[in-house]
């Protein structure tokens, strides 16, 4: 390849990076993305699907036994052949196929470190690229390591080594109540590991506070060691293992220990100090994905802060890869809020689903950041268990349910399921929030009998016909 002029530069080629450049070439425009890694990043090869893959197994096979007549029929699981399946999904660490894909979408793929080195400039080795129009950033985060003595030196599992291990450890302890550290424990504990969770408060405190009471307890039933409000205050590797000296003064040992304390992001080396940036920082973005203070600099996924997470990363790219085509070709910018050049959702949409067994799925705000953000809200809660389709889809099916309504407008804001497989039940409540439909109109949203979606009508009943 000899070219080195592009209309557009993106930096890092995971998920992000692969649809802005996607986005701007499908505009017209040319585009080259950089990679120093493997092409896809870290949702393809040591975060979401690996991780998911993990989970999947365990939580088919109980699914099975939770219902009379499967739960005769099966056995145990192949832990082996988990390990196995998870390895051809991350293709053994290899990238051709993303590669061929970048190839097939018109995108020109450049493998190395990148570092910007200058406006619209960016090198790599002895080679400096410059793009015409813009240069976008999707680099990504890394796993945050706490400052803790001795930790570094015991040299502690991160994400990357849960979701890439061969084989699982006899113990493991977990530092974090996070996302990470809930599917990483529901996971290793399926595979017989002596899990122990060490969380500074509760788990998953982001969420609504029912959801990490629940997980809690179903982790304890999985045989995991939950300790709450705990602290980490050394580490040192032993002959038998990594040896943690708790806040309280008591110790525990395990074979490895796993960080999963939030993310960094990937900024410390990539040359920010040629444009007056600070190396190590988040980018801070507008709504079109602009940098603070620049006209050609963009900043999507991980790297952004805005949410953590492939698809929000992913919705962010579509936008700013049609607002740098729109830019670049004099094209109306449509960045009103909901507009298209715009990721609006990032500030109050946004789903996630926690992997855990029973899985957590959530939706825009919970009620304490609805609350903080000013809206007089009412609170909607509802057993799952008590909904027909449930107890179709499990015996003795458990969950919960909580839908937050802003007074003021009639809509919802926000809403949790937890339960087995209400991961495939949220994109409903994303649909509501995004398109503020008003609680009078829902009524007529019916939902099939006997499904779980049912919870909308007991949710809606709760609430009170307008
Ligand atoms: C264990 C785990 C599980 C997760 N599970 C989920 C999930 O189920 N669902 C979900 O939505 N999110 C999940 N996430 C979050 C998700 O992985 C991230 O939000 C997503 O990967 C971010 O994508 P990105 O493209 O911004 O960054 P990345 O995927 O990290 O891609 C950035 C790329 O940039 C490259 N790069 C970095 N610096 C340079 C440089 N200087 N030059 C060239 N290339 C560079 C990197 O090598 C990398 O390939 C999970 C995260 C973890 C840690
Ligand atoms: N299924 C999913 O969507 C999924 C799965 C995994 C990860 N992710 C994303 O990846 C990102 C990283 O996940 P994560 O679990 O590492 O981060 P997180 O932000 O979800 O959780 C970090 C946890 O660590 C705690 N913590 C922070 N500093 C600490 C310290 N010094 N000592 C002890 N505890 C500390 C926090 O209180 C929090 O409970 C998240 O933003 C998440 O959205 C998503």
């Amino acid at each position: 390849m000899t070219e080195t002029s592009y209309d557009v530069i993106v930096i890092g080629a995971g998920a992000v990076g692969e649809n802005i450049a996607d986005r701007a070439v499908q505009g017209g425009l040319t585009a080259l993305i950089i990679e120093s890694e493997l092409v896809g990043g870290e949702c393809s090869y040591w975060a979401c699907i690996p991780s998911k893959v993990l989970l999947r197994s365990g939580i088919a096979l109980r699914a099975a036994k939770a219902v009379g007549g499967a739960r005769e029929a099966v056995g145990e699981l192949d832990v082996a052949a988990v390990f196995a399946r998870r390895n051809s999904f991350t293709h053994d660490w290899n990238d051709d196929s993303q590669v061929a894909w970048v190839a097939g979408a018109g995108i020109d793929l450049v493998r190395g470190h990148a570092r910007i080195s200058g406006e619209k400039q960016v090198t790599v080795g002895e080679t400096v690229y410059t793009a015409r129009h813009a240069v976008a950033v999707s680099v990504g985060s890394d796993s945050l390591l706490p400052d803790i003595p001795g930790l570094a030196e015991a040299g502690p599992w991160t994400s990357r080594d849960a979701t890439s291990a061969k084989k699982a450890p006899t113990s493991l302890a977990i530092l974090g109540g996070g996302v990470v550290a809930v599917e990483m424990a529901t996971a290793y504990a399926t595979f017989g590991t002596r899990v122990t969770v060490v969380a500074r408060s509760s788990l998953l405190s982001n969420q609504e506070p029912f959801a990490g009471e629940i997980v809690a307890k179903s982790l304890a039933a999985l045989g995991a060691d939950v300790r709450l409000d705990a602290s980490v205050s050394s580490v040192r590797r032993t002959e038998s293992g990594v040896e943690l000296t708790l806040g309280d003064g008591s110790t525990l040992v395990a074979d490895e220990v796993l960080v999963a304390i939030g993310r960094t992001p990937r900024t410390s080396d990539l040359g920010f100090e040629t444009i007056g940036l600070t190396p190590g920082d988040w980018l801070h973005v507008d709504d079109t994905m602009l940098v603070s203070g620049f006209d050609w600099l963009y900043a999507c996924g991980d790297v952004n802060h805005r949410a953590l997470l492939t698809h929000q990363g992913k919705y962010q790219a579509r936008a700013a890869g049609d607002v740098i085509v729109a830019r670049a070709t004099g094209q109306p910018v449509s960045d009103e809020p909901w507009g298209t050049h715009v990721a609006t959702a990032d500030h109050q949409a946004v789903p996630q689903v926690t992997f855990s067994d029973p899985e957590v799925a959530a939706a825009g705000l919970t009620a304490a950041a609805a609350t903080k953000a000013g809206y007089e809200i009412r609170v909607v809660d509802y057993d799952l268990g008590w909904v027909a389709g449930s107890s179709v889809h499990a015996d003795d099916y458990a969950g919960r349910a909580r839908m937050v309504v802003d007074e003021k407008r009639g809509v919802i804001l926000g809403v949790t399921f937890v339960g087995q497989d209400v991961s495939e039940m949220i994109h409903a409540a994303t649909t509501a929030i995004v398109g503020e439909v008003p609680i009078s109109r829902l009524w007529h949203a019916v939902p099939a009998y006997p499904t779980m979606n049912e919870i909308w009508l007991r949710l809606l009943e709760t609430y009170g016909r307008p």
